[in-house]
């Protein structure tokens, strides 16, 4: 039997929220969307403000409100806080369970999409920074479920999950430098490619697809799996992801040389990219990875995922199909 305590904390929406994100203009429009917010969603449900601390928090906070029964978890900030919301959701590959059992949907994600890159919101035609529409889908309250990608690599502290995309080598060491010059905006992709490039080296890489044989890949530039389009603040790097279809799709780019990213850039933020001869693509639910030639000691081979860095190969990639109820 339900109680009145079980009702009021069904309708508890936790609003997780970056105050540093976006050089900090996250925390600056949250204070100005909240009166807004509580006036429209205010009514039907109790809203609880939490702030992350440092990296990492999100992760702790979103548990908790799982944990606690919360009918949603609102991500505020960029795909890294969503990144560390979504990976709350979830230990050891299964959904995290509200402590006490009680009637209703399951806490479902949602997001406010304040960051830099913000390419998950890119993916579905969500304005970024848009606080009105963001507040409209709350309102709605459509939700839909959405499949769910994983990484796990050996000496990480936590489970990694991920909604737009993953990747290894080039694009995930240009990630990582892009997230210290996150103060020049989308630029701070650009600097991060430069960058990354200046100390690369293409690699011969193990990989192993949905259990099948390991085949070695020559000479590969980056490789991205896609859960949805975006990544890199608007490249469309895995044009033909779907995050309903239950499966990842899958771009490596082999040999590219420094000025290939010169002459093909335009094709990566057009999608095009993937009929290029050095481009190849493919449709995943695993894949492992490791270096070729350095097997277990390899801290050179990038790994990130929704633009966060996670650590170094060897890592697998998989998929948890139509997992978790996201508002849409
Ligand atoms: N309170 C905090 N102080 C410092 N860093 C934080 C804090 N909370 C979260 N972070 C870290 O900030 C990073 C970036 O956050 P977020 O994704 O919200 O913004 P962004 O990087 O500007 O946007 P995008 O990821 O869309 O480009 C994440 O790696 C997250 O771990």
């Amino acid at each position: 039997m339900s109680t009145d305590a079980d009702s009021r904390r069904q309708r508890d929406y936790v609003f997780v929220v970056n105050p540093n994100g976006a050089n900090g203009r996250t925390g600056q429009q949250w204070k100005k969307m909240l009166p807004d917010l509580k006036s429209r969603l205010g009514k039907d449900c109790n809203i609880r403000e939490a702030l992350t601390s440092a990296p990492l928090h999100g992760v702790e906070i979103a548990r908790k409100a799982v944990q606690d029964g919360a009918a949603a978890v609102i991500a505020v900030g960029g795909d890294g806080t969503l990144h560390e919301v979504l990976s709350g959701f979830f230990t050891d590959g299964k959904l995290v369970q509200p402590r006490e059992a009680r009637p209703g949907p399951r806490t479902a994600l949602g997001l406010i999409p304040m960051g830099t890159g913000s390419d998950l919101a890119r993916h579905f035609g969500w304005k970024s920074n848009d606080s009105h529409e963001a507040i409209d889908r709350l309102v709605k309250d459509q939700r839909r479920k959405i499949d769910v990608g994983r990484v796990q690599l050996p000496d990480d502290k936590i489970d990694r999950y991920f909604l737009s995309v993953a990747s290894f080598h080039l694009s995930a060491k240009a990630g990582h430098i892009a997230s210290m010059y996150k103060k020049f905006g989308n630029l701070c992709y650009v600097i991060g490619a430069i960058q990354a490039f200046m100390t690369h080296e293409n690699k011969d890489l193990r990989m192993r697809k949905d259990g099948s044989q390991w085949t070695v890949i020559p000479q590969v530039t980056a490789a991205c799996i896609g859960n949805s389009k975006y990544f890199g603040g608007g490249m469309k790097i895995t044009p033909t992801a779907d995050p309903f279809n239950g499966r990842l799709e899958m771009v490596t780019l082999t040999d590219f040389k420094w000025y290939d990213f010169i002459l093909k850039l335009h094709t990566l933020y057009q999608g095009t990219h993937v009929h290029l001869d050095k481009v190849t693509t493919t449709s995943v639910q695993t894949l492992e990875v490791e270096d070729a030639e350095n097997k277990s000691k390899g801290r050179d081979v990038y790994v990130q995922a929704d633009g966060e860095q996670l650590g170094f190969l060897p890592a697998k990639f998989s998929v948890l199909p139509q997992e978790l109820d996201f508002i849409l």
